[in-house]
């Protein structure tokens, strides 16, 4: 868990700062509509290629692309400015 605070904060970062060559200041350099619109692209092929791992019983691909949709999840959230805790939080209120 603590990795995924950890990239998250990098990621915050990588949104402030745009530094050259980030994949992060790649996707959010536009103007809010397209980058949230890029980033839902991704999270919609992310999560296709998710399903179709799943389905080929492939857990090595089930886990690649469970990361690259965790991840792409992550930059919208951070994107949107929310924070890592308020996620932890819902999860938090969710459990029984
Ligand atoms: N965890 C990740 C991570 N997971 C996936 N990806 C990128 O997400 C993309 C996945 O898209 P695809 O599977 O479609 O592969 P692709 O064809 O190469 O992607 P496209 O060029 O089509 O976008 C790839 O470019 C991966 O490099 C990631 N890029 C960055 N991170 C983390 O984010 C941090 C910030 O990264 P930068 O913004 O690059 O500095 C890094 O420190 C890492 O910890």
């Amino acid at each position: 868990m603590e990795v995924l605070r950890e990239v998250y904060e990098i990621i915050k970062q990588r949104i402030e700062e745009k530094p050259e060559g980030s994949y992060v200041a790649k996707l959010t350099t536009d103007d809010k509509k397209k980058a949230v619109n890029k980033i839902c692209e991704k999270i919609g092929e992310e999560a296709t290629e998710l399903v179709l791992a799943a389905k080929d019983n492939n857990k090595d691909e089930v886990i690649y692309e469970s990361a690259d949709l965790i991840f792409h999840t992550m930059v919208l959230l951070a994107y949107l400015g929310i924070e890592f805790d308020e996620l932890m939080e819902e999860f938090e209120r969710r459990k029984k």
